[in-house]
């Protein structure tokens, strides 16, 4: 069954005409907080009020699985790697959950679709698991139609878990050796471009298996043919459980007037696929990194999306956005506390 996904109503541009009013009132020179105004902005048309609330309420959550394609020679890395890292997931040594505890921001691991069985870890690791690892991509379907919707069913559950906590906005990050490979491929799908000008070096792969993953990519792309027009079938074909439910998460926040910072080259995937599937949905998201990935930089342009920090990460997991919430938070700071220059 394919759920029924209905499009996005974008946030509310009376409020933002209103808090452009209001930032070029500040005591300061017009457009000299730079970035900071737009983020103002944005976080003030999605809040819905004007000034934004600097009590952001974020939460984290990391989506993890394991990918078919990472036996294919894509990775720098081998899949072992995947189930360890969810255990430095739990046990708060993760690079995102480092930062997440810097900026304290509360962040949940969920496997989706790792292969090993992770027993002994709290139960709520597990409890939206859908399967174990996708199907390689360039050889058959990733995942089955009702795999899909029922990953997209636990991505829509994940989302409410984190709306009934309270979130303000949320940041869905990625965990998955090989799972660069389907997200420059949905990239491409939703673009409508070449392999080649999606495919980066994802952990850090050398040139001749840059080659080869470009290959991989391609062949995905052209077994497909068609299909890729569509935004459902492209997941059904090229995703993973972990992406499907990433994409339900962002709709559902989104839905429910609950803003987006984006990560990196995976969160970008899983949003312009969520874009298609759900148009406003863009509205609703900031770019809060630019990853060294090509396939994420030629997405965020073609939607015309400035990233906040280029610190030439490439980590996924968050990290990025993670890294670029002191920025919402100052933005929505200076905003409600600044003064009027007319009022001096
Ligand atoms: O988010 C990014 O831009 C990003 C870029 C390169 C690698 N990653 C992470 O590295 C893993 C995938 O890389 P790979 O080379 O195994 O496809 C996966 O765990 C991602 O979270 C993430
Ligand atoms: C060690 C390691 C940690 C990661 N975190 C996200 N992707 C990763 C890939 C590797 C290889």
């Amino acid at each position: 069954m394919i759920p029924t996904i209905e499009p996005v109503t974008p946030p509310d541009p009376a409020v933002a005409s209103h808090a452009r009013e209001r930032i070029d009132a500040l005591a300061k020179p017009t457009g000299s907080l730079g970035r900071l105004e737009e983020l103002a902005v944005w976080l003030s048309s999605c809040q819905g009020s004007c000034p934004a609330d600097p009590d952001l309420r974020p939460r984290a959550v990391v989506l993890a699985g394991d990918h078919g394609v990472a036996d294919q020679g894509v990775s720098a890395y081998p899949r072992e790697v995947t189930p360890a890292m969810v255990r430095a997931f739990v046990a708060g040594t993760a690079a995102a959950t480092v930062l997440a505890e810097q900026h304290d921001i509360p962040l949940q691991i969920y496997d989706l679709a790792v292969d090993d069985e992770l027993s002994g870890l709290p139960e709520e690791v597990g409890r939206h698991k859908v399967r174990r690892s996708s199907r390689p991509l360039n050889v058959e379907d990733a995942l089955t139609s009702d795999e899909a919707a029922t990953a997209y069913a636990a991505g829509v559950a994940i989302a409410e878990e984190q709306l009934a906590a309270g979130a303000g906005l949320l940041i869905v990050g990625d965990l998955g050796i090989g799972n660069t490979t389907p997200a420059a491929a949905l990239i491409a799908a939703s673009l409508g471009v070449s392999a080649a000008e999606v495919t980066g070096r994802g952990t850090g792969i050398a040139d001749e298996a840059l080659h080869h993953k470009t290959m991989i990519i391609d062949q995905a792309l052209q077994r497909i043919g068609d299909r890729a027009a569509d935004p459902w079938q492209r997941l059904v074909a090229l995703g993973s459980a972990d992406l499907v439910a990433a994409v339900a998460i962002m709709i559902t926040a989104a839905r429910a007037g609950v803003p987006i910072l984006l990560d990196g080259l995976i969160a970008v995937a899983e949003a312009v696929t969520a874009e298609d599937l759900a148009p406003g949905l863009l509205a609703w998201c900031a770019a809060g990194h630019r990853s060294t990935e090509p396939g994420q930089r030629l997405a965020l342009e073609k939607h015309d999306m400035r990233p906040l920090v280029d610190a030439e990460m490439r980590l996924g997991e968050g990290s990025g956005a993670l890294v670029a919430v002191p920025l919402l938070r100052s933005a929505a700071l200076l905003m409600s506390r600044m003064s009027l220059l007319a009022d001096l």
